[in-house]
């Protein structure tokens, strides 16, 4: 198909009424004016204790390219008939704002600012879409696969999802985002390629059908592969495929390295054991056991606790599509809007349902640390001019809940929330993806294990401060105040 525009930028990842917003705006002379949103979930995913933030590196590379091509305003305009002028306008823009975020590999949960934007609101605006989109997918793939890998422990993990992906995309990015969260590898070769991230992989059906027997399947794949893993379940696991494994290992010697066998079908359980016993018989004790098929964090519990003998997890379709939770659900709301003096005002947006009100005004987040454990409290939302650094004592309270509460003292309070854009340039590097993997990996360690485990873990507390609460109660009054008004007219 011949394309009329050409696909040259990501600044029309969004959605139309972002543009017909900013069009708004910049009719009445509003663009300018800065805002600061926050994006936030309010629910942890897969009903876990956590979740991985993940999501960073694109969202800075997205900020920093920001810029209408010029086959986007032509599309713009000649196909949505935006004015002219508008059109200048948007010629020009690009993101000047503040961008205030967490790290990636940092353990996040529901109702806390993961990234606070701060920007002329036009600006502001029209990244939103890309943000969410962003963030939501994966922040949470990072979290189904930091589930998985709390399940199996120190087993191998190997990411097989990219055939079943939503899109190449999402098997490049879900690949990365399976990393940060614990797994070992991936068999995306392009996402080895542009993370610096390990490939792995065995072989399929296909290539044992391609030859006669799968005796000469394996030892063609061996005269061009040093590390063999021999794919043994295409016609009949233990009584051809193991035996033939074996035979070609012995036959070949050290003149490769025999890694394992993989088993993709069948009952992982039995299968896997008598695959051990029979490599185990024949002294290769290293030799590994990789098995696949549709596989997640639930089978892997049950396959585990039935003494399935298993070194080397694969996993796809369950991962990479979080299949029990396709989407994470995270919000972008604005919190503040200069007023027509350049004053900051806070504003809210009101629910019936309380979870849904939001938190006015420019926050940062604190994760506190009990000095006497090691392990954390809870995190603690605080208005952006307060420091817990400072204070020797502080209340925390449940955010909906408010009589449970507790004081808090002798504690460190970690700001999780680190700039990352000023005026439009990026002012953070990323570290590698391994690096950050071990981040996440050690930020696990101030978490006690009742948050962590998979099945009904306890709610970790996301508390406010009073500064916070109270303005929030300020905000719900002036607008009570506010209907009322209308009201009575
Ligand atoms: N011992 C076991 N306990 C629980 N679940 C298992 C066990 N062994 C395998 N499974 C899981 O059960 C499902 C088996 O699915 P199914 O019967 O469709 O697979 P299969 O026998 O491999 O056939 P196919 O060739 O179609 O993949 C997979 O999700 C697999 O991971
Ligand atoms: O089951 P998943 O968790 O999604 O893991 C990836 C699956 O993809 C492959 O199967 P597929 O049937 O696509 O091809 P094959 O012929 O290589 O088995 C592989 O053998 C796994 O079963
Ligand atoms: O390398 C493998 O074994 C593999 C890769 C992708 C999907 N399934 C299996």
């Amino acid at each position: 198909m011949t394309r009329i525009y050409e696909d040259d930028s990501l600044a029309l990842h969004t959605d139309l009424y972002q543009i017909n917003m900013a069009q708004t705006y910049w009719a009445e002379g509003l663009h300018e004016r800065k805002a600061i949103f926050e994006l936030y979930f309010r629910k942890l995913p897969f009903g876990n204790g956590y979740a991985i933030f993940a999501g960073l590196e694109r969202m800075l590379q997205y900020l920093k390219d920001f810029k209408l091509s010029e086959s986007d305003l032509s599309y713009l305009q000649n196909e949505l008939n935006y004015n002219e002028d508008y059109i200048e306008f948007l010629r020009n823009l690009r993101f000047t704002g503040d961008v205030y975020s967490m790290r990636e590999g940092e353990l996040v949960f529901g109702n806390e600012p993961l990234v606070r934007v701060e920007a002329p609101i036009v600006e502001a605006q029209l990244v939103e879409t890309a943000l969410l989109n962003i963030v939501n997918y994966q922040t949470l793939i990072a979290t189904k696969s930091s589930r998985i890998k709390q399940v199996v422990k120190d087993d191998n993990v190997a990411e097989f999802g990219s055939r079943r992906a939503h899109e190449m995309d999402a098997a490049i990015w879900g690949a990365r985002s399976a990393i940060i969260g614990g797994l070992q590898s991936t068999s995306n070769v392009r996402a080895g390629k542009l993370f610096d991230i390990p490939v792995s992989g065995t072989h399929a059906h296909s290539m044992v059908e391609a030859f006669d027997t799968e005796y000469e399947a394996f030892h063609a794949y061996a005269r061009q592969h040093k590390n063999c893993v021999f794919l043994v379940d295409t016609y009949n696991t233990l009584k051809i495929g193991v035996p033939t494994a074996i035979k070609v290992a012995k036959e070949l010697g050290d003149s490769i390295n025999f890694i394992g066998v993989r088993i993709d079908s069948g009952d992982i359980t039995f299968l896997s054991k008598e695959t051990r016993k029979m490599l185990d018989e024949a002294g290769f004790y290293d030799a590994k056991v990789f098995v696949s098929n549709d596989l997640d964090e639930y089978t892997i519990l049950n396959l585990k606790a039935q003494g399935a003998k298993v070194d080397v997890w694969g996993i796809g379709t369950k991962l990479i599509t979080a299949y029990d939770q396709p989407a994470l659900g995270a919000v972008y709301k604005l919190v503040s809007f200069e007023n027509e003096n350049g004053e900051m005002e806070d504003t809210i947006k009101i629910s019936g349902n309380a979870e849904k009100v939001t938190t006015p005004g420019k926050k940062d987040v604190y994760r506190i640390i009990d000095r006497a454990t090691g392990k954390s409290q809870g995190d603690y939302i605080t208005m952006s001019d307060e420091d817990p650094q400072m204070e020797e004592r502080i209340k925390m309270f449940h955010p909906v809940h408010t009589f449970i509460s507790k004081f808090v003292t002798n504690f460190d309070a970690v700001p999780l929330l680190t700039q990352v854009v000023a005026k439009g340039e990026i002012t953070y590097t990323s570290p590698s993806v391994m690096e950050i993997q071990e981040y996440a990996n050690n930020n696990l360690n101030l978490l006690w294990d009742e948050y962590k485990r998979s099945l009904n873990p306890e709610e970790y507390p996301v508390d406010l401060s009073q500064k916070c609460w109270d303005n929030k109660m300020r905000k719900i009054q002036e607008v009570r105040e506010m209907v009322e008004n209308f009201l009575q007219r």
